[in-house]
Order: C-alpha cells, then sequence, then structure tokens
C-alpha cells in the first residue's frame, strides 16, 4: 500500500464512526444537534474519587480538527467513500459546544465530565480520540494523587519514561502525573513542552563505566555541582555509601552532596542504615531517594518500617497505570434533535441498573456545606435547574433511592465550563502550575473517609429529582417500545 503522510488527527478514529457519520450524511440527519456525555463508571484503583485530566490535549485535538488532503486521498483509495461523502468531510470543522470539567478538578464515578453539544456528524467523528486522551490522562493524574497522599508531603518525582506505552503516553502522563502533585520529572521534553521541574541522578552505567565507585563519583562530582550519588550499583553499606561520603569530604564546597539514591534491596533497611552513616559523617542535610518498582502501597509499607526515604521516584507503576490499566470512560448519547427541532432525551438500558445512562442535557454541581465548607456530593440536574435557588436539597442515591438525605445550608457549585462555544474556543488554559495548586487545593473539600487509600467511602453522586423522573419515564418508555416490537416479531412469525 502506498504510504501516506502523518498530517492530521482527524482519522485518530475508529472506522465505525465514519461509517455512522456516513449513514447520517446519507439519511440527511447528520446536522441534526446532538448531545453526548463522557463519564466512568467505577473509580480507578479502588480509590474514593478522580483528578480530571487531558482538557488541554482535547482542545488542542478539536482546534486543530480537519481531514487534510492526505486523510481525503487515503479514505477515498483504500476504504472507498463517494465523493460527495468525501467533499463533506474535507469542509469539517467543529462547530459545536464543549462544557467540560477543568483539569485537575476532582470527578466521580457516573457524572459528565464533558458534555459535547454538536452536529451528530461531528460529535460522532470526535467520541475515539476525547475518550483516548480523557481516559488516560484521568488515569494517570488520579494514580499520582493515590501516591501524593501516601508520600504525605515528600517530593515524588516521575521517572517512567522507559517504561511508557510509547512515547506520548510518556510525555502526557508525565503532565498528569504534575496534575496529581508530583514534583518534578526526569523527562527533558516534557520539561521543556510544559515547564515542569526536572531532576536527574545517575544510572549504574555510569558506575560500570569507570568500574570504580570512586572514580566514577569523583568524575560525577568534578562536572556537576548538585550531586545525587546511585549508591546500589556493587554493594550499597559496604562500599556505595561510604565512597559516596568520601567523594563528597574531597570534593567540600565544590560541590552540594543533595542525596544519595537506592534503586535496590530492602529499602527500609538500607535507607536506615544508611542514614546513620550519612549523619556520623556530617552530611545531616544529605537526603535520600528511593527508586525501584514503588507503587502507593510499597510508599506506605516503607513509611510504616520508618524507613529513613525523603524523595520517591516512581516510574512503571505511575506511568503505566499498571494495577489498572484502563479508567474505561465512555461516550454516551444522552439527547437529539427531532425532526421538528425539538430536542428529544435518549436512554441506553442495561441488565445492570448501574449501567443504564442517563438521559438530557445536564449540569453537575458540587453541594459544599456552608458551616462545615466540605462536600455532601455532586448533584446532577437538567439544563436550566439551578439548584442554589432551592431552599433544601433532598439528595438522593439514584439507585439505590433509599439512600436520601437532605441539605439546608449550602453552596451550588457548577462544575463544568465553557470551553467551545459554537465551535469557537473561549476557554483560557491555566498555567500547568495553577492546575496542580487547583487539583490540590480541591481535595480540602472531602471528608477523609472519600480519601482513605483503602476502602474508601463512596461518594454521594446524586441526581435532581426532574432528572431522576426524565430517566424514570424514559426507561418506562422503552419499555413499552421493546414490548410493542416483541409483539410484532411475533405476530410476523405466526403469519
Ligand atoms: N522494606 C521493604 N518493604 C517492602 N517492599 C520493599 C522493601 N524494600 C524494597 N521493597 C520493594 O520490593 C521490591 C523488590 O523487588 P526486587 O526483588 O525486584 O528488587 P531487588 O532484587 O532488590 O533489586 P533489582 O532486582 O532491581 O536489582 C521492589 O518493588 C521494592 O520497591
Ligand atoms: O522502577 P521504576 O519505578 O520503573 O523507576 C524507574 C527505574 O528506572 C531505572 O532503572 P533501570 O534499571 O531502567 O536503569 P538503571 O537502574 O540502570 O538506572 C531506575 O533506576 C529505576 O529503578
Ligand atoms: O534520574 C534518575 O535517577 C532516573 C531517571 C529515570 C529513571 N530512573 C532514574
Amino acid at each position: 500500500m502506498k504510504r501516506y503522510q502523518d498530517d492530521s488527527f482527524a482519522l485518530h478514529t475508529d472506522l465505525y464512526q465514519i461509517n455512522m457519520m456516513e449513514t447520517y450524511f446519507r439519511d440527511g440527519i447528520h446536522k441534526r444537534k446532538a448531545v453526548f456525555d463522557v463519564y466512568f463508571r467505577r473509580n480507578p484503583f479502588g480509590n474514593g474519587y478522580a483528578i480530571f485530566a487531558g482538557l488541554e490535549r482535547v482542545i488542542t485535538y478539536i482546534k486543530e480538527l480537519r481531514f487534510s488532503e492526505s486523510d481525503i486521498d487515503y479514505l477515498r483509495n483504500e476504504v472507498g467513500y463517494d465523493e460527495d461523502f468525501l467533499t463533506f468531510l474535507k469542509e469539517l470543522r467543529f462547530t459545536g459546544t464543549i462544557r467540560s470539567m477543568k483539569e485537575g478538578e476532582l470527578v466521580f464515578e457516573n457524572e459528565p465530565l464533558m458534555r459535547i453539544e454538536a452536529p451528530l456528524a461531528e460529535a460522532q467523528l470526535i467520541e475515539t480520540a476525547i475518550l483516548n486522551i480523557v481516559n488516560y490522562q484521568t488515569l494517570i493524574a488520579t494514580k499520582a494523587s493515590r501516591l501524593k497522599v501516601v508520600a504525605d508531603g515528600d517530593p515524588l518525582f516521575e521517572f517512567g519514561t522507559r517504561r511508557a506505552q510509547e512515547t506520548e503516553a510518556a510525555i502526557w502522563g508525565t503532565r498528569a502525573a504534575f496534575i496529581g502533585g508530583f514534583q518534578a520529572t526526569s523527562n527533558v521534553r516534557a520539561g521543556k513542552l510544559f515547564g515542569i521541574p526536572v531532576v536527574g541522578t545517575h544510572a549504574h552505567a555510569l558506575v560500570q563505566t569507570y568500574r570504580d565507585e570512586y572514580v566514577a563519583f569523583k568524575k560525577y562530582a568534578e562536572s556537576h555541582y548538585d550531586c545525587t550519588f546511585l549508591v546500589d550499583t556493587y554493594d550499597t553499606l559496604r562500599s556505595g555509601v561510604p565512597t559516596a561520603i568520601k567523594v563528597a569530604k574531597e570534593m567540600g564546597d565544590k560541590i552540594n552532596f543533595k542525596a544519595i539514591r537506592l534503586d535496590s534491596g530492602d529499602l527500609a533497611y538500607l535507607s536506615k542504615k544508611a542514614r546513620i552513616m550519612l549523619d556520623e559523617a556530617g552530611f545531616t542535610n544529605t537526603m535520600i531517594t528511593a527508586s525501584n518498582d514503588l507503587d502507593e502501597a510499597t510508599i506506605l509499607n516503607l513509611k510504616a518500617q520508618g524507613a529513613k526515604i525523603d524523595m520517591w521516584g516512581v516510574g512503571t507503576k505511575l506511568i503505566t497505570a499498571y494495577d489498572q490499566p484502563a479508567l474505561g470512560a465512555v461516550y454516551k448519547l444522552v439527547s437529539i434533535e427531532g425532526k421538528n427541532g425539538e430536542m428529544a432525551d435518549r436512554i441506553k438500558i442495561s441488565g445492570n441498573p448501574e449501567k443504564v445512562t442517563t438521559p438530557g442535557m445536564k449540569n453537575v454541581y458540587r453541594i459544599i456545606n456552608r458551616e462545615t465548607k466540605k462536600s455532601e456530593g455532586d448533584y446532577i440536574t437538567l439544563e436550566g435547574e439551578n439548584p442554589q435557588e432551592e431552599k433544601t436539597l433532598t439528595m438522593f442515591h439514584p439507585v439505590h433511592t433509599f439512600i436520601c438525605k437532605e441539605v439546608t445550608d449550602f453552596d451550588a457549585v457548577p462544575l463544568h465550563e465553557t470551553i467551545f462555544d459554537n465551535g469557537e474556543l473561549i476557554y483560557e488554559t491555566p498555567e500547568l502550575t495553577d492546575i496542580q495548586k487547583f487539583s490540590n487545593d480541591n481535595l480540602s473539600v472531602l471528608w477523609d473517609e472519600y480519601k482513605r487509600f483503602l476502602n474508601p467511602e463512596k461518594y454521594p453522586v446524586d441526581l435532581s429529582p426532574k432528572c431522576w423522573e426524565n430517566k424514570r419515564v424514559l426507561i418506562q418508555e422503552v419499555q413499552d417500545q421493546v414490548r410493542r416490537n416483541r409483539e410484532l416479531i411475533k405476530n410476523w412469525k405466526s403469519e
């Protein structure tokens, strides 16, 4: 096959999206307004919350969305669409409205992270890329936030590029990790692109190159002011730590003996012993960094063992979301314009009540108790409802409706921002450090029960009575329709 230039993201979609676009185009309904929700059904890693990330990349994708000449050539030559449809694709730009959670926002299961209102064909096309971006970045930001909670204020460094699922995952995963609370990265390109602080020690290769640990540390010290020596190449306590101390003493003020790094063995035992050796040599400010397949469970455990580790380098388990590599966010149609121009809500039924979609154009509010300043839960309304106007909010679980509470003195904080308004980008992405701060500050509205690392309490995400009634009516309508269809098929078979 001829090779085509990789010059656009428009084909970064599943073929079925373009096939559906073609059906809508042939039927003349491709310009009807459709509304889709992006949401996930289970918080990742058994966590009590997730951290939303990915919006910046979604914005760039939407802004630049257009089929290039080579895209059209490929579709014409290799897939075989007709010219009129190809002309439509060629002229396509995103003209819809996107409302979204801000990056760094605390988000929960079954609430719309993004709401896309756009001509049906456009909204259909962008599903795959949006999910691709948001699923991964939200997963990594959440993993990073879990690590931050257990690190309890210690600096966390992202070391994962070499183990990431390809280059873009490393870059955008690093950005997501920073949003979730990591302090720095070893990936220099991520530093350049996003302004994330870069950090680096040295690898075992340096010691292997000079063979002798003393020579290696000395050469490194002669070429760098800030020194972190990796002390585990041969024998951490008998050779690595004493050699690092010797070199630091010899170099005196010519270097800043910042840290040693432990990368194997029993990190609790070695760090305690190394701490004593450093202190006894007068290097009380020299810190200990640990790495080696760390994750939140290991860090928590090392802390429980009294490990004397000050900084943590986390690679594989963070950047690959090792224990749960997919978030599972979905993109579901919730409303569509009818022939008469009026919007008609749509539902998708499932045998599992938690998988039944919530129809209608919706908004999400965080209900903050004015007295405690803590969140009572998130509250999903239909468009046009304003929960702030209610004196008393009745919040009930959308499946187990007997779980119910009344809230009176509250602020209803809208969580969605308008990003694109009829195709026009009206949102300015904040500085990454502000996003990180926003993400960190947000955690203070959650009671500790929702933040705990193991078996957290389930955070309420509730529907307004109107939203719930709308869903109930649609379920009824679909059930009636299924019954009618079954009758028709029965009659047709017996004819
Ligand atoms: N005291 C400790 N308590 C709990 N887990 C630890 C402790 N010390 C190290 N670990 C973790 O145990 C795992 C040890 O893995 P592994 O046995 O592969 O490392 P290693 O043999 O020490 O080093 P390597 O094989 O990388 O040279 C790592 O995930 C590490 O972070
Ligand atoms: O363990 P991770 O959480 O994935 O963190 C990144 C790992 O990458 C490096 O090891 P590698 O064996 O690739 O190289 P090095 O030890 O020779 O530096 C580093 O020493 C860490 O162990
Ligand atoms: O700088 C480091 O210590 C580092 C960088 C990448 C991976 N592992 C360690």
